[in-house]
């Protein structure tokens, strides 16, 4: 007896090779059920491993004990779950702008959690003025990649882009009839966005007879789908939906046309047909010149939801999401010296663009709020925060125990807006979300939030993280975790924090020496003793860390400036 790993595909018809695929099949009906015997009497055990991939919409692997003798097709004969990553093929064209294409497709399949392969038909000069030249690759080497990817690695979707010959277009037909997919995702590019042709009317033919018939979905903008349906004017919602309807009935189970050039519309409109209703998804027109890639990067995105195994309409549903959310990242984002430019398929170029690396420098006075204390003295978080910014406070905690979530993200917006204005990086404590929902610089977490190599994780590799850190271990496993700094206290007894226990100027010393990381002081330090605190003379101590001293007093700038004042004394 062994166990072989079935990957059935959820919307494949029975299979009919072998009992075991037979009873594979059999099995992902009843994914709850975790033993049963079928009629065959085999004994069938679904691995625990089932359960854990069943989220996993697109394959359901099943683990079962196969007797002796019993046919296998292709089993993996492993004891593992081997996860299958969901795979799109892409077959399209290199544009060496990495707006549109090839490049466009993969960077939007690794943003959706998609693996990309790619067969490559065209060589295009491009850059964000226009296309400057383009290279057909030879029809019989389309095919060769065609054959090494289809054959071997088995993509769930193939997602077509510029097909720039009759002859490419038929190899491609011949390719999916040989080592048929799961869905066809069909972008009949023809002109590229800056007005150059990519794949003449000629190829209109080819497209309407042999491609389109075999489309899962076509997802043609308003002068492709003009082209298909020979010349016809389309310059309103409802002529969207007449040419969704006829471009159907060419052929393709469903079809997207999109609105994004429909004149005089302050919405973009794309109109969704399957064959029976009609869908309109609007958004508002994002005002940016960064568009270009907009329509691979669209199709690329249906492509990637229905290989994780989404339903056709979800998949365009979220892609439409995606498409818009990323317009928005890289509103601004400024690439060449053309009229258009890329979009930010992986959503974090403009944030990283902003954000400078943490120095620990910024240590030097760090400012901790405390919405108790503000409100005692009649001020809002964000007056606190910009008293201690104007006072020289050279990096920010919003440290608030009691606020509602809604108000700290709140409040931690504004926050940024000043810290960046002042070029001061804004930490939040504790609340990894309301950092990441904020896009604050980083956060500040004890022994007992958030496990700092969690946080690491969850926040990427650029974000601040610091870690409280009273005894040596706690330094070293903060290193560890990736922490970029260490908070260690309470050097004095505070009335801030309870039950908080006092390390004194030795126990910080201690801490200081044994830590890889830069460090900062905290817990009941002010302007009488943050001069012997600093006196400490340990190289990685660089600066402290202070609540009530700031917040709890009448006027925050003045404290502030005062600290500092003691601070650099100190440091001199
Ligand atoms: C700079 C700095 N150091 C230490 C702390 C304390 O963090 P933690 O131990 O998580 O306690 P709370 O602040 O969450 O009560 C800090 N906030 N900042
Ligand atoms: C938040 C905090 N953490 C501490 C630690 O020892 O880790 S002491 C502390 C409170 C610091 O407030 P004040 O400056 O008002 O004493
Ligand atoms: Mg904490």
């Amino acid at each position: 007896m062994r166990y072989v790993q079935i990957p059935v595909p959820v919307n494949s018809p029975l299979p009919k090779a072998s009992s075991i695929s037979h009873m594979a099949y059999f099995c992902s009906q009843v994914l709850s059920t975790s033993f049963f015997t079928p009629k065959s009497q085999i004994p069938v055990l679904l691995n625990p491993g089932v359960a854990c991939i069943k989220s996993f919409h697109q394959y359901r692997f099943l683990h079962i004990k196969a007797m002796q003798g019993d046919k296998v097709s292709t089993p993996t004969p492993s004891d593992e779950c081997m996860v299958r990553v969901p795979h799109v093929l892409t077959v399209a064209g290199s544009d060496s702008g990495a707006g549109a294409g090839i490049q466009a497709d993969l960077k939007a399949c690794a943003a959706r959690g998609v693996y990309c392969s790619t067969v490559i038909t065209a060589v295009t000069a491009q850059n964000t003025v226009g296309v400057q030249g383009v290279n057909i690759v030879p029809e019989d080497f389309v095919a060769e990649q065609l054959r090494s990817v289809l054959s071997d690695m088995h993509p769930d979707v193939v997602k077509t882009g510029m097909l720039p010959s009759i002859g490419i277009v038929k190899t491609l037909c011949q390719s999916l009839k040989e080592f048929p997919v799961q869905a066809l995702v069909v972008d009949p590019v023809m002109v590229s966005t800056s007005g150059h042709t990519l794949a003449g009317p000629s190829i209109l033919d080819i497209f309407r007879e042999e491609l389109l018939p075999m489309a899962d979905i076509a997802t043609p903008n308003l002068k492709e789908a003009s082209a298909l349906l020979g010349g016809v004017p389309l310059e309103t919602i409802a002529d969207m939906r007449y040419a969704a309807k006829a471009i159907h009935d060419i052929g393709p189970r469903n079809v997207l046309v999109k609105g994004g050039d429909l004149p005089a519309s302050l919405d973009a409109v794309d109109v969704f047909y399957d064959g029976k209703d009609f869908y309109e998804f609007r958004s508002s027109r994002i005002m940016t010149p960064n568009t270009h890639g907009t329509g691979c990067t669209l199709a690329s995105s249906v492509a990637a939801e229905l290989a994780k195994g989404s339903q056709m309409l979800s998949a365009v549903k979220v892609a439409k999401r995606y498409i818009e959310a990323a317009l928005s990242y890289s509103k601004n984002i400024a690439i060449g010296g053309g009229r258009q430019g890329p979009m930010d398929h992986l959503l974090k170029l403009k944030s990283n663009v902003q954000r400078r690396p943490f120095d620990p420098c910024d240590l030097f006075l760090y400012a901790v709020t405390d919405s108790r204390m503000n409100e005692r003295w009649g001020r809002s978080i964000v007056d606190a925060v910009k008293a201690a910014l104007e006072g020289g406070a050279s990096i920010i905690q919003l440290r608030e125990k009691e606020v509602e979530t809604s108000d700290f993200l709140e409040a931690a917006k504004a926050c940024l807006k000043i810290c960046r204005v002042h070029g001061v990086p804004l930490l939040i404590n504790d609340r990894i979300d309301v950092a990441l929902a904020s896009d604050a610089d980083g956060v500040h977490i004890g022994q007992s939030d958030m496990p700092a190599h969690v946080a690491r994780v969850l926040l990427g590799p650029d974000k601040i993280i610091g870690v409280s850190c009273k005894t040596p271990e706690h330094a070293q496993q903060a290193w560890i975790d990736g922490a970029d700094y260490i908070g260690s206290g309470g050097v004095y007894p505070t009335n801030t924090k309870e039950n908080n226990k006092t390390i004194g100027l030795d126990g910080l010393k201690t801490v200081c020496l044994s830590s890889k990381l830069p460090v900062v002081a905290i817990g009941g330090i002010g302007i009488s003793n943050a001069q012997a605190v600093m006196g400490l003379g340990v190289p990685n101590l660089k600066g402290v860390a202070v609540v009530s001293a700031l917040f709890d007093r009448e006027c925050v700038l003045t404290e502030t400036r005062k600290l500092l004042e003691v601070l650099k004394e100190s440091t001199k």
